[in-house]
């Protein structure tokens, strides 16, 4: 099994303005309490985590909307590189013209950030649309976003939008060579946002039952 989740440590790097990822003290056993507590302060943007549509439009689908399926089963690793800030769609050139529902794009973002990465790889709109074309349901980075820092149009998150696919952002995929596998990725279980925290890992593919699916 390969943990592609991002490990939330206090202080863990935020996008800029975000709330900043806490965990408070709360009983502590040392000091008579039965248990020992903590209370978890954190943007649901936080490491690695999944997008809704609500995240991107007013009438977009919240988090308890989309179904887990989206999130479990057979996926795609691609080592990809970014031209211009953007990864084209040409970098799906060498792949079959049938994916798998779930494609991963390893940009070569380190598997612990000590700091914010401003500059990172987006993803060009072309891209999501050919990955879309060719059956793609759920497009994932290790990035923090699919798009620029500084966008303002959120090219990226619109063509997701048009196309239906799905996001996962702020991977690990350092240690997870290109290939086949099979994705369990879980959202935490929130249900009016727009987005969460999750744990996302990779099996060997056909671990799952429902093959390709
Ligand atoms: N917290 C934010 C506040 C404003 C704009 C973007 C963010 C993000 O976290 C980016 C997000 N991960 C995204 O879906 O692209
Ligand atoms: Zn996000
Ligand atoms: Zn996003």
């Amino acid at each position: 099994m390969i943990d592609i989740s991002r490990q939330l440590t206090p202080g863990h790097p935020n996008w800029p303005g975000d709330a900043p990822f806490r965990v408070e003290p709360g009983l502590r056993i040392a000091q008579g309490d039965s248990v020992n507590t903590g209370e978890l302060c954190t943007s649901t943007h936080t490491g690695t985590h999944v997008d809704a549509p609500w995240h991107y439009s007013d009438t977009g689908a919240r988090l308890g909307e989309v179904g887990l399926d989206v999130y479990l089963g057979r996926c795609r690793v691609v080592m990809v590189r970014a031209e211009g800030g953007l990864v084209p769609a040409s970098a799906l050139a060498g792949l079959p013209d049938s994916l798998p529902p779930r494609l991963l794009l390893h940009t070569g973002q380190p598997s612990h950030w000590t700091e914010f990465p401003e500059e990172f790889a987006a993803l060009d709109p072309a891209l999501i649309r050919e990955a879309a074309r060719r059956g793609v349901r759920l497009i994932g980075t290790d990035s923090p976003s699919v798009d620029p820092l500084t966008s303002k149009t959120l090219d990226a998150h619109r063509a997701c939008l048009e196309t239906g696919v799905l996001i996962l952002e702020g991977l690990n995929l350092s240690g997870a060579p290109d290939g086949e596998y099979d994705l369990i990725c879980l959202p935490l279980p929130l249900a009016e946002v727009d987005g969460a925290p999750a744990r996302a890992v990779l099996l060997p593919a056909g671990t799952l039952p429902g093959g390709e699916a």
